[in-house]
């Protein structure tokens, strides 16, 4: 579990990016940090591995306080997966995904036998091993940031805007794949997206952040669709445009569900009978 208390962020030209955020990240599930431009996401996330420091308040980590551990070690123990995925140019997708592993002390051999495990995992091809970034797609280049980030097994994730550059189709696929690793590995996982389409795909809780990351409102999906707490988060989630309502229409004897503009989004089916 991850607990920010009473944190904030000052930054050099007087910006409060975060004042006094109290906020729970519970383990072995995704949480989703949304919010727009600005809103203080990125400093939220990097403060949980100091990559930024807090002017004020406490970052624990299953009850350690951030604060008191060596930042280099903590990263080595948390994975980071970036919008741009950071891979060094000149080195071999092996050894990109190596690198944590490599940094840890692990043997060369050891180290790629791992990587190449990473990469199974990731659902990135062997033979992509031997490539270079400039080689990958954009989409594979995201898998092989998730595979660095996830071959030293680490208990927590931090994404930021992990699938951002890359187009819609492949950013659905990305998104499932995440969700099926985090099937099979149950991390702890912070995503930041600006996209609450996202948020609510891959997220099982969503916090919704405005500016000075102050949390708007925070809960599953389904709770923050079902109740917005305010104005702004019934526009922000899109409820009051319209976008999210769905009715159910007869059709030839089954029930159809329609979006706002009457375009079938699906057949809605009779209660199992047990
Ligand atoms: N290194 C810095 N120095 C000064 N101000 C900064 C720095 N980093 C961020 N800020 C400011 O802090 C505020 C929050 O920035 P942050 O990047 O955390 O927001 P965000 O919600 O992640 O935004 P985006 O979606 O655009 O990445 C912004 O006003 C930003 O300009």
């Amino acid at each position: 579990m991850i607990e920010l208390r009473g944190v904030s962020k000052r930054f050099g030209g007087g910006t409060d990016a975060v004042l006094d955020l109290d906020l729970v990240i519970p383990a072995h599930q995704v949480t989703v940090l949304v919010g727009s431009s600005g809103s203080g996401k990125t400093t939220v996330l990097r403060m949980i591995n100091r990559m930024v420091e807090p002017t004020a308040g406490t970052v624990l980590i299953d009850g350690d306080d951030v604060a008191a551990l060596d930042p280099v070690r903590l990263r080595r123990r948390i994975g980071y997966v970036m919008q741009s995925s950071g891979l060094l140019p000149h080195r071999r997708v092996l050894d990109n995904v190596a690198t944590v592993l490599r940094l840890n002390g692990m043997g060369r051999r050891d180290a790629q036998a791992r990587a190449l495990e990473t990469m199974d995992t990731v659902g990135l091809d062997r033979a992509m091993a031997d490539r270079y970034p400039h080689q990958l797609s954009g989409g594979q280049q995201q898998r092989v940031g998730v595979a660095r980030a996830l071959a030293a097994d680490p208990n927590i994730l931090l994404m930021d805007e992990p699938f951002g550059a890359v187009d819609p189709i492949v950013r659905t696929d990305l998104q499932d794949e995440l969700l099926r690793i985090q099937n099979q590995l149950a991390k702890t996982i912070v995503l930041v997206t600006h996209d609450i389409d996202e948020a609510f795909r891959v997220g099982d809780r969503v916090v919704i952040l405005r500016e000075g990351g102050r949390i708007a409102q925070q809960g599953t999906p389904a709770q923050i669709m079902a109740a917005p707490a305010d104005q702004f988060v019934a526009d922000f989630v899109g409820v009051t445009r319209g976008r999210r309502s769905l009715q159910v229409r007869v059709q030839d004897g089954r029930r159809i569900v329609v979006d706002a503009e009457g375009r079938p989004a699906g057949v809605l089916e009779e209660e199992p009978t047990a």
